[in-house]
């Protein structure tokens, strides 16, 4: 559940100081406050470090003493005094004991500007900061609350001091205050292509006044290196963005806590707060990660229903609706089951190399669904059977045997006479095997020890089935295990599954980024690991962008299909080599948002017989096996996070390599920003084409390409140099190349996976 928390200000904190006669508790005014809040049902409060007094003595010190001035020296003194040894007064600051911080949020000065444009202003800012961090942590504070960036100009400088603040304190959690929006650009007019004009800048920061909110937090993070005590507290102060996909943006963040304040809310048609419906979307999205929501002026009596209870309440109701938290809460879907392993990264299992445990036996057993859809596909196959005669299974890889139960039941169902062979190469797995032919399946299944590429199975089967299939579909090496299998696969025979297919999306996820990269070695970064999803956001949306060309928000990489009848086979019956199993894609992405892409996210479908499958494919899942709780996705990290601008085309390429001992995957993308020809800022009359991009064929009446920040970014030679390329289309659109990652896993230095 999300912490409730509310806002004191300092007028209350000032109204609770007031002397009470009747109350003799001797409690200070926070404490007060945390009693009343408590009272009210709040988990605690954030309240204010310093008060208006710090306010004025940092002014005087710092600001109001212009040069020529009568006492501008004395100040100057008093300020270097300061400089030297900062510190509070008593009377500077709202609580003084360790009870009063434990259970509080802790707000720094807001009104200290880290990124003012005057250097000075910003050096004597950073010392104040220094200042009340080292008293937080004094107190034994949490959790504070950074001031927000206000200017973007000067945003560096404000992430500079963030970092240094970072290292100097050593357990707090730092968040930054992020208004939604960008006040400063809130005006600019984005009709025009470049004639926008705003306070702070005299160009826009991005084509989306939340995207720019957006790229100032990725600066400070970046510059801070995705510091994992750094992390958001998002301002809700209206006016907020309508756009859902731009909101989705801050799941994918370190988003701790929700800054609401009693003017986001509406009237509804009774006269209690209401959000309004873009607000509650991304309220019931975001309360997945459990935020602790900082309430502020709902006691002000804003609006006339409900009283103060009112706000919170309607919270309460959204979180409750929220689908992402009632999946969470109910048994049998995949989001209770992984409770606790949300974006938590996992090894991919070995299952040919290593012996599996009988946990993880136990685990697979607990998901009725992918054993229903197993059994009807084999009901089916089995139902449709049409030859006379004994019919013959061969379940390859029977783990503890539930398949082979399944096949059973399937065939019962179908009244069909069948037997059953069980094939398992693990021994410890079929001692478990052996006793459940002793006390449930008797003759009806006869056990067979061994490796499915080198046993030998009395008689060839009709039907052979087999779940060797891990997140990717085929990196559990399903495809090299069957390969050896289809030699006792008579020729006409059914494999179920027939086939399986991977699926790749590019994503932003700034927590499964850090994960990732917590061992700090290459290794970690190198790995494609199992892990349930939550904290992300899929970057890629569909259509097909700007040079058409662009593929659906996820997309197919390749497939397998069995039996296969291509590969060259030796005179067991055994291909020559693995060369049949490599594959690679090239998967071109439209970005219609801009953000940071930290991996990709692969997921798979597989057609078991007929219209029968599994998928853990985000958009087909709940069509085809709903609930299957047996695979999480596969999240591969990318090294570096590469930005991504809005409208921008990504290309993705992505290899399963082989050699005699090993399959893994290297991949690698690409990034191309789509531009007019005719753009005043560069011309260019020729250019090769490259493969980084193919010739372009789309009217030029179709091409609404926006004034775009990062074309003063990016350095355009007159003869393109290696790097940064671009093509020219005959319609006058380039692709121009903005970044690349590095090759990721080169012949499976980092990480592969056992034949
Ligand atoms: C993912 S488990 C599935 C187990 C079981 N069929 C189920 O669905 O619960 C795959 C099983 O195949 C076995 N296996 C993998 N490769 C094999 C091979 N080459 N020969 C025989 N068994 C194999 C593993 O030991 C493991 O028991």
């Amino acid at each position: 559940m999300a912490a409730f928390v509310t806002h004191i200000t300092l007028e209350h904190l000032e109204h609770l100081g007031q002397p009470d006669p009747d109350d003799l508790s001797g409690k200070t005014p926070s404490q007060k406050a945390t009693a009343q809040a408590r009272a009210k049902g709040y988990d605690g409060i954030c309240l204010p470090l310093t008060n208006d007094q710090w306010k004025a003595r940092w002014r005087e010190l710092c600001l109001l003493h212009p040069e020529g001035s009568p006492d501008a020296a004395a100040l100057e003194q008093s300020a270097e005094k300061w400089r030297a040894k900062p510190g509070f007064l008593r009377d500077e600051v709202t609580i003084t004991r360790l009870d009063e911080a434990e259970n509080s949020i802790i707000l720094l000065s807001d009104w200290l500007e880290l990124d003012a444009a005057d250097a000075w202003v910003r050096h004597d800012a950073e010392i104040a900061l220094q200042q009340e961090l080292a008293y937080a942590s004094y107190l034994n504070v949490h959790t504070a609350i950074l001031p927000p960036p206000r200017n973007r100009e000067h945003v560096a400088s404000y992430a500079r001091i963030i970092n240094a603040v970072l290292s100097s304190v050593p357990y707090m959690q730092l968040s930054v205050r992020m208004p939604i929006y960008d006040p400063s650009l809130i005006h600019l007019d984005y009709g025009s292509t470049n004639a926008a004009t705003c306070t702070t800048s005299t160009k826009p920061v991005a084509d989306h006044p939340s995207i720019a909110t957006w790229e100032m937090w990725d600066t400070i993070r970046c510059i801070c290196d995705y510091h994992p005590r750094l992390t958001l507290a998002l301002d809700l102060t209206p006016p907020l963005p309508s756009s859902m996909d731009v909101l989705r943006q801050w799941v994918a963040e370190p988003t701790r806590h929700l800054f609401l304040p009693a003017s986001t809310f509406m009237p509804n048609a009774k006269g209690y707060p209401v959000l309004p419906k873009s607000t509650q979307s991304f309220m019931r999205e975001i309360m997945k990660l459990q935020p602790v929501v900082m309430f502020s002026g709902t006691s002000d009596g804003l609006h006339t229903k409900g009283g103060e209870a009112a706000y919170s309440q309607y919270i309460r109701h959204l979180e409750k609706t929220s689908p992402a938290v009632k999946a969470m809460r109910t048994e049998g879907t995949v989001e209770n089951f992984a409770q606790g392993y949300q974006d938590y990264l996992q090894a991919p299992l070995q299952p040919l190399m290593d012996n599996l445990q009988s946990i993880t036996y136990q685990t697979f057993e607990q998901d009725p669904i992918k054993y229903r859809q197993y059994e009807e596909a084999v009901f089916l196959a089995l139902s449709r059977w049409q030859k006379p005669g004994k019919i013959t299974i061969c379940v390859a890889g029977a783990g503890r045997g539930p398949l082979v139960a399944r096949c059973l039941t399937a065939m019962k169902r179908a009244n069909k006479e069948a037997f059953v062979y069980a094939v398992e190469k693990n021994p410890n797995a079929y001692v478990t095997l052996q006793e459940r032919q002793r006390a449930e399946w008797g003759d009806k299944v006869q056990l067979l020890f061994g490796d499915m590429r080198a046993l030998n199975v009395p008689e060839q089967v009709d039907i052979l089935v087999s779940e060797l299939l891990g997140s990717f579909g085929d990196n559990e090496l399903s495809p090299e295990c069957l390969d050896g299998a289809m030699r006792f696969l008579k020729p006409e025979g059914i494999s179920i599954p027939a086939s399986y297919s991977a699926f790749l999306a590019p994503i932003s996820s700034s927590k499964l980024y850090n994960e990732a990269r917590v061992s700090k070695d290459e290794k970690g970064m190198e790995t494609p690991y199992v892990v349930m999803l939550q904290s992300i956001k899929i970057l890629s949306g569909d259509g097909g962008g700007l040079s058409g060309k662009c593929g659906p928000q996820i997309q197919e990489c390749w497939e397998f299909e069995h039996p296969r009848r291509d590969a060259v086979l030796n005179d067991q019956g055994l291909p020559l080599t693995n060369s049949h199993n490599t594959r690679a894609a090239k998967l071109t992405f439209h970005i219609p948002h801009g953000g940071a892409l930290h991996g990709l996210a692969g997921y798979f479908e597989a057609v078991l017989y007929g219209n029968i499958g599994i998928s853990i494919h985000p958009e087909r899942m709940d069509k085809i096996s709903k609930d299957m709780l047996s695979w999480f996705p596969l999240f591969f990290p990318f090294k570096e996070p590469l930005y991504l601008p809005s409208k921008s085309e990504l290309q993705v390429t992505i290899w399963r390599l082989t050699n005699q001992r090993q399959v893994w995957y290297e991949w690698y993308a690409e990034t191309f920003l789509a531009l007019p020809d005719a753009s005043p800022l560069v011309s260019v009359t020729s250019a090769p084409r490259t493969s980084g991009g193919d010739s372009l064929k789309i009217p030029s009446d179709k091409v609404a390409v926006e004034w775009s920040p990062f074309i003063d970014n990016i350095e355009m030679p007159e003869t393109p140099r290696s790097g940064r390329v671009f093509t020219v289309d005959d319609a006058g659109i380039r692709l121009v190349k903005i970044g690349q990652t590095s090759l990721h896993n080169p012949g499976g230095r980092s990480s592969w996976i056992g034949l």
